[in-house]
């Protein structure tokens, strides 16, 4: 199941819970004639109806659908006034609801801050109505489980973040994959074309991988390709991408860097890589291929093909060098 679904399912869940329990409060506060409650208890259940439309409106874009922080906001509200308004402690149980909304629905700093003003007022009410013991073992029961709602929400955005970086990074050598390059470079075009800020690329090539593999084993090699990768992440600039294309192949994406800039880091990396005392290799060479996006780049393709090339060109010349090869600004 898909994040998106995973949320929408959870939100319907949560909001169609709430909308029953508002119902069976506003029935119960019928019959003993407690109108304000009432009424209080219909306004929350509309919210919590509302939040079951809006989640099906947005169920393609759960992750960004703000709505729910000014919905739960105002049904927070409400709920507050309720305490206020209700002559009985018991009241104070309507927040269980509100609590455990706040923690599923909302990411989870606003859902802390929300839920602990929430908890703050319930408070201050229960030591204006009722003996310190009860409030006590009423404000336990609230806190207990706003506990259990943390550590849910806070378990859950690490499991979720944990996919998202299992399936954006490459096993091997902890870089990221080809295909969050194409997503990463078309982004990046598309800010260059935006923005006219310069954006230029790297394809690198270890040099002589097949003879190393022949001599060290691929083990050794995809132990010395996971310290290149720790050099390369030590020599690129924040906003700097670096992606592992296959063994011995690595792609380096360069925001704000012009043709000057790429020239000067291809020759970093290479002059870096060479002079460097290797584990398993002693000593190798790299080949690199540089490009700069020009105006006539729409698509990843254009930029790697050409990265593709220039690097072609650079082992063509006898590996351990850097070439670059400029776009065409004018093309269609
Ligand atoms: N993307 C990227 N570009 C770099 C990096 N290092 C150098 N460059 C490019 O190479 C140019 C010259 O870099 P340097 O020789 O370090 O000179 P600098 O004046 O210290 O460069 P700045 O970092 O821009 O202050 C920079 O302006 C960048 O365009 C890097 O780590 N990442």
């Amino acid at each position: 199941m898909t994040e998106t679904r995973l949320r929408t399912l959870t939100h319907t869940l949560a909001y169609s819970l709430t909308l029953l329990f508002m119902i069976a409060l506003a029935i119960q506060n019928l019959r003993y004639g407690f109108y304000d409650l009432f009424y209080l208890a219909m306004a929350l259940g509309l919210g919590a109806a509302g939040g079951i439309a809006y989640t099906l409106v947005k169920r393609r874009r759960q992750l960004m659908a703000p709505g729910h922080t000014v919905l739960l906001s105002m049904m927070n509200l409400l709920a507050v006034l309720a305490v206020f308004a209700s002559p009985q402690p018991d009241v104070s149980h309507w927040t269980l609801a509100l609590i455990l909304l706040n923690l599923l629905i909302l990411p989870l700093r606003t859902a802390l801050a929300l839920t602990l003003a929430l908890i703050a007022c319930v408070a201050i009410w229960l030591f204006m109505t009722t003996t310190a013991t009860q409030a006590l073992v009423t404000l336990g029961g609230l806190l207990l489980l706003f506990g259990a709602g943390v550590f849910y929400s806070w378990h859950y955005s690490n499991m979720a973040q944990s996919a998202e970086d299992l399936a954006i990074t490459d096993s091997q050598t902890g870089a990221h994959n080809a295909r969050f390059l194409d997503e990463t470079l078309q982004k990046e075009i598309s800010r260059a074309r935006a923005t006219g800020n310069p954006l230029s690329v790297i394809q690198l090539h270890v040099d002589h991988l097949d003879e190393m593999t022949d001599l060290h084993g691929p083990d050794r090699v995809a132990l010395l390709m996971r310290e290149v990768t720790q050099t390369l992440f030590g020599v690129i600039r924040a906003g700097d991408t670096l992606y592992a294309l296959g063994t011995g192949d690595f792609f380096l994406v360069l925001p704000f860097t012009p043709e000057e800039g790429v020239r000067v880091m291809a020759e970093r990396v290479r002059r870096t890589l060479g002079e460097a005392e290797w584990p398993v290799a002693g000593r190798l060479t790299v080949s690199l291929g540089c490009t700069a996006w020009a105006t006539s780049d729409t698509t990843s393709d254009h930029l790697r093909d050409r990265a593709g090339a220039a690097l072609q060109e650079a082992q063509q010349r006898g590996t351990d060098r850097a070439w670059f090869l400029p776009g065409h600004p004018n093309a269609a």
